[in-house]
């Protein structure tokens, strides 16, 4: 029999981060994985391939340099679906790479297959050549992840109804585009093709889209999402998608409208993948969406020694908070300390044009009735924004008007989730209006944002004391 101290099932950002976090720690790990390559979503069909794929997609486009040279500029004249993926498979095989060297170092073994438990502490795991290898662990995380939610009704056929798994196999770059679904996933792709000059409509059964932003962030994007044309259509469910005898697709919505376009991308959410594990001979069950509950501090889950992480166990489903996730839950099942994560992690949208924000929102500030204040720039009044020939991009800091600390900062375009670090890092060492005020920042950088928005800020502020 195989024994380990530390098991943990899938290779995403959760598992390789914790089976690291174990091994240092001198225990003897193993990853079990059924995909054929590790990384999971993160490296092979979600963060990874969506931003190689966005960054392709500026690059060849020209997109950075439209506001110097206007809309119709581009870089190459003929994006092909090839092009797109050429960069992707690059980027993917280093990304392996990385992650197998390190799982060598750090003496973590690995198993290939499907794992599913027999008990608490058995699991047995089903190669693809129909091996069957059982382990025994001390403890074991479930670093499972998510795959695409695809309801009956929609005819996916992987090549002009997909999800956004099939988005990264398409055959050519589609003239038209629907978009159902307005999540992260759905406004990033929506965006990207737009980029590419797909025509692009986007239905959402909400009356709006990314609730969980700043409203005024939203408004921003949404009105530069308009201005190039794309179709945003709120409060409406899609009740058909078809294939025309043509080829095309035709969806439609509930109040009768339909429209037509070469491709349909399905993107309404994600269920966590652990209908095939057997969870019931542990003691544990997932909801309706395929989710595990856990202790929020130590990610354990209901049964003493079975902890999980990362997507399974539902928000934020970030590869950056699972990474952290897994690591806190490797620490706990060991016994070695662990702290809590710091209150506030950035959230990134890689859409185009990017959105970054960390702290709370407007609305939240509202909310809780706390007094307050704004900052904001627009990166148009920076030089680097001039020089950049940017004629968009915001950045807006909130800051209690009792205590001068900063309480969220916001950013939409160039450059959002880089420059959103600034501000985290000031949030969670609850730094006040006077940090922006008082220090000197690199001239000209788009961080010049900071100073504007920190100054725009403490001239009100000011005012409101002395009033
Ligand atoms: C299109 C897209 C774009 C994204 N963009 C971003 C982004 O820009 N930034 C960001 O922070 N996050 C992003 N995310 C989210 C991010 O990818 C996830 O949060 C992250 O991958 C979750 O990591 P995880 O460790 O929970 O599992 P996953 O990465 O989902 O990996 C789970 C692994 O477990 C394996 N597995 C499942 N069941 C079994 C089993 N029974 N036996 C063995 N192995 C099993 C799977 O094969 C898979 O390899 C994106 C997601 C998508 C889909
Ligand atoms: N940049 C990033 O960090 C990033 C990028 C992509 C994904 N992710 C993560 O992946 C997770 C999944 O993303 P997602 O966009 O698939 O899910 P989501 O749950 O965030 O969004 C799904 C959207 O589809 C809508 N919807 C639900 N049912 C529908 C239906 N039947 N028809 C039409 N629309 C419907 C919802 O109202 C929602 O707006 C997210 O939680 C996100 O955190 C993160």
């Amino acid at each position: 029999m195989n024994q380990y101290d530390f098991v943990v099932i899938g290779s995403g950002p959760a598992g390789r981060r914790a089976a690291i976090q174990a091994a240092k720690l001198n225990k003897k790990v193993l990853v079990i994985e059924k995909g054929t390559r590790v990384g999971g979503v993160s490296v092979h069909t979600g963060t990874i391939p969506s931003k190689t794929l966005r960054e392709t997609a500026l690059n060849l486009t020209g997109w950075r340099e439209r506001g110097f040279y206007g809309r119709s500029y581009r870089v190459k004249q003929e994006i092909s679906a090839e092009d797109l993926r050429r960069r992707l498979l690059i980027t993917l095989d280093h990304e392996v790479d990385v992650l197998e060297h390190q799982f060598a170092r750090n003496r973590v073994s690995q198993l290939r297959g499907a794992a599913h438990f027999i008990d608490k502490n058995t699991i047995e795991v089903v190669k693809d050549d129909g091996e069957i290898i059982r382990v025994e662990a001390n403890a074991v995380l479930l670093a499972v992840g998510t795959r695409p939610y695809r309801p009956a009704h929609i005819p996916f056929d992987g090549v002009s109804i997909i999800d956004s798994d099939e988005i990264l196999e398409i055959k050519e770059v589609p003239r038209s585009m629907v978009v159902i679904g307005a999540g992260v996933i759905g406004i990033e792709y929506a965006t990207i093709f737009s980029a590419l000059d797909t025509v692009v409509t986007v239905v959402e059964p909400r009356d709006s889209m990314l609730e969980f932003l700043d409203k005024e962030i939203v408004e921003d994007f949404t009105y530069q999402l308009r201005d190039r044309n794309m179709k945003l259509i709120f409060s409406q469910t899609v009740e058909k998608v078809e294939k025309e005898p043509g080829g095309k697709c035709r969806v439609t919505l509930a109040n009768g409208r339909a429209m037509i376009a070469e491709m349909v991308l399905f993107a309404a959410g994600r269920v966590g993948a652990t209908d095939s594990l057997n969870l019931s001979a542990c003691g544990l069950e997932a909801d309706s969406r395929g989710r595990i509950k856990v202790d929020a501090g130590t990610f354990q889950t209901a049964v003493p020694g079975i902890y999980a992480a990362g997507d399974v166990v539902g928000f934020p489903s970030l590869a950056s908070t699972s990474m952290e996730q897994g690591r806190i839950a490797a620490r706990h099942a060991v016994g070695a300390p662990a702290h809590e994560p710091p209150q506030y992690f950035p959230y990134g949208i890689y859409a185009v044009p990017e959105i970054s924000t960390c702290g709370l929102t407007e609305e939240e500030v509202l909310e809780r009735g706390i007094p307050y204040e704004c900052g904001v720039a627009h990166f148009r009044e920076t030089s680097r924004g001039h020089i950049m020939g940017l004629d968009s991009g915001l950045l807006k800091m909130i800051f209690s008007l009792k205590t001068r600390r900063l309480l969220g900062v916001h950013i939409v375009g160039e450059g959002a989730t880089e420059l959103v670090h600034i501000g985290q890092a000031v949030l969670n060492l609850k730094g006040t209006v006077e940090y922006f005020v008082e220090n000197t920042f690199n001239y000209p950088t788009l961080a010049e944002a900071y100073k504007i928005a920190g100054l725009d800020a403490w001239n009100r502020m000011g005012e409101l004391k002395g009033a």
